[in-house]
């Protein structure tokens, strides 16, 4: 089903589908940057879920690799805490590429073959995947030597399989076209075996074999949603539904399209108000049990709008509710009949935000838990909240395209 959904989004045009994968920090989202904005982001912040991009990457003179692009960030976990989460994309992959760090390897490059390993066994389909790697930073390494320890560790891995691989020393941050990237190259190899291997360009992979490999709790719960969201009720009906303390069900779920919809639609600086003032309102008036007498939680509340507001402009930069909020024009984005689906492509994209415990990546339970937190914002104790840093830039980029 998820497969059938990201179809839908993005359609069947024919083309490749490839993952970028690798620890965090190796440069997965400044690859994919480049390749679909030839530049190179200034600076990038830790990617929470999902960046994917339609990249047209010139591989040759007349000669074109059309990709979708998948940049799988691992948020604050470690490769296999999200493995559930990458199986879908890995599943419909027809190539993996991993990003191991020239700078790191003294600390890193054992993690990097482990979780590598890790990948490349947790599909049917990954198992056949041309893999390219790119030693990323390369031009900051020791050289020639860093190359040779990183083929020696993936070579174990590597020549067990029967599909093509390469190891590619690169530099994201240089132009693609100065010969010290390696970008270029990299994938010009890439799109040779892509082409040779003459698979269907969209992974044929039946469902029910996809199916099978999303033993996950988070996946599972995604799914659940994406049904629950195609047979709801419209935006503006449910946002009535919420003023009017008449909601069928007061749960995660509902909180978050709550505030997807109050943001997309009145942007982030009233939006938020309302969603607060929303929310409050609804937990002192609401039918008997349904909230289950939960006081409003300050922190909590703040967490959440910030992560959903995050998340659309991750997938959406230059939206409607962009403009909106950015504007500051106090107007009002009408939610079309789309609403639904629109809601199910930010759900996909934005898996994490199904796991209600996602706020302890950021805060202790102490801290969360503690009347302060309850009554007032508190910043977190763990790890600093997305930015839109990054994000803004990448805008200010498209919209001169
Ligand atoms: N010098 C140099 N810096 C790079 C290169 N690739 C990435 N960086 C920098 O490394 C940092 C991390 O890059 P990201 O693209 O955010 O890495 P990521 O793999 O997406 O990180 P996560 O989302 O946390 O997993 C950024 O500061 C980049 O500018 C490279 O080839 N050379
Ligand atoms: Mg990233």
């Amino acid at each position: 089903m998820i497969r059938r959904f990201i179809e839908s989004i993005y359609g069947s045009r024919k083309r490749y589908t490839i993952a970028f994968v690798g620890l965090s920090w190796t440069g997965k989202t400044t690859l994919l940057y480049q390749l679909k904005l030839g530049q190179a982001l200034k600076t990038t912040i830790p990617t929470i879920g999902i960046n994917v991009e339609e990249c047209e990457i010139q591989t040759a003179p007349g000669k074109t690799l059309n990709a979708v692009c998948w940049d799988l960030g691992l948020g604050c976990g470690s490769v296999r805490r999200m493995l559930g989460m990458f199986r879908h994309t890995l599943a419909t992959a027809n190539a993996v590429v991993w990003l191991v760090d020239c700078s790191t390897i003294k600390d890193e490059l054992e993690a990097s073959v482990e979780a590598f390993e890790e990948v490349l066994n947790s599909t049917p389909e990954s198992k056949n995947l041309p893999v390219l790697v790119l030693a990323t930073k390369y031009s900051d390494s020791q050289g020639p030597e860093v190359i040779d320890a990183i083929r020696l560790k993936f070579a174990g891995v590597l020549k067990a399989r029967s599909t093509p691989y390469f190891i590619f020393p690169v530099d994201l941050l240089q132009d693609l076209s100065s010969p010290s990237s390696g970008v270029i190259p990299a994938f010009d190899w890439l799109h040779l075996v892509l082409e040779w291997s003459g698979k269907p360009q969209l992974s044929s992979s039946s469902m029910s074999e996809a199916q099978e490999t999303l033993g996950d709790e988070l996946s599972e719960r995604l799914e659940e949603w994406l049904v629950r969201a195609s047979k709801d009720t419209p935006g503006d009906e449910f946002l009535s539904q919420f003023y009017s303390v008449n909601l069928p069900l007061w749960d995660h779920y509902t909180h978050i399209r709550i505030a997807y919809l109050i943001l997309l639609k009145h942007g982030r600086q009233k939006g938020k108000n309302m969603i607060f003032d929303g929310i409050k309102k609804y937990i002192e008036e609401s039918p008997q049990g349904q909230t289950r007498k939960r006081t409003f939680h300050f922190t909590m509340t703040y967490f959440w709008v910030q992560m959903v507001h995050f998340s659309i402009r991750s997938i959406a930069p230059v939206s409607a509710e962009a403009e909106v909020a950015e504007g500051e024009s106090g107007g009002v984005q009408q939610l079309g009949n789309d609403a639904n689906d629109d809601f199910r492509k930010f759900l996909l994209l934005n898996p994490y935000l199904a796991r209600s415990d996602l706020w302890s990546e950021y805060y202790t339970k102490d801290m969360m838990l503690s009347q302060e937190a309850k009554e007032s914002m508190v910043l977190p104790d763990r790890n600093s909240l997305p930015n839109l840093v990054t994000q803004d830039f990448v805008d200010r980029v498209r919209m001169h395209f």
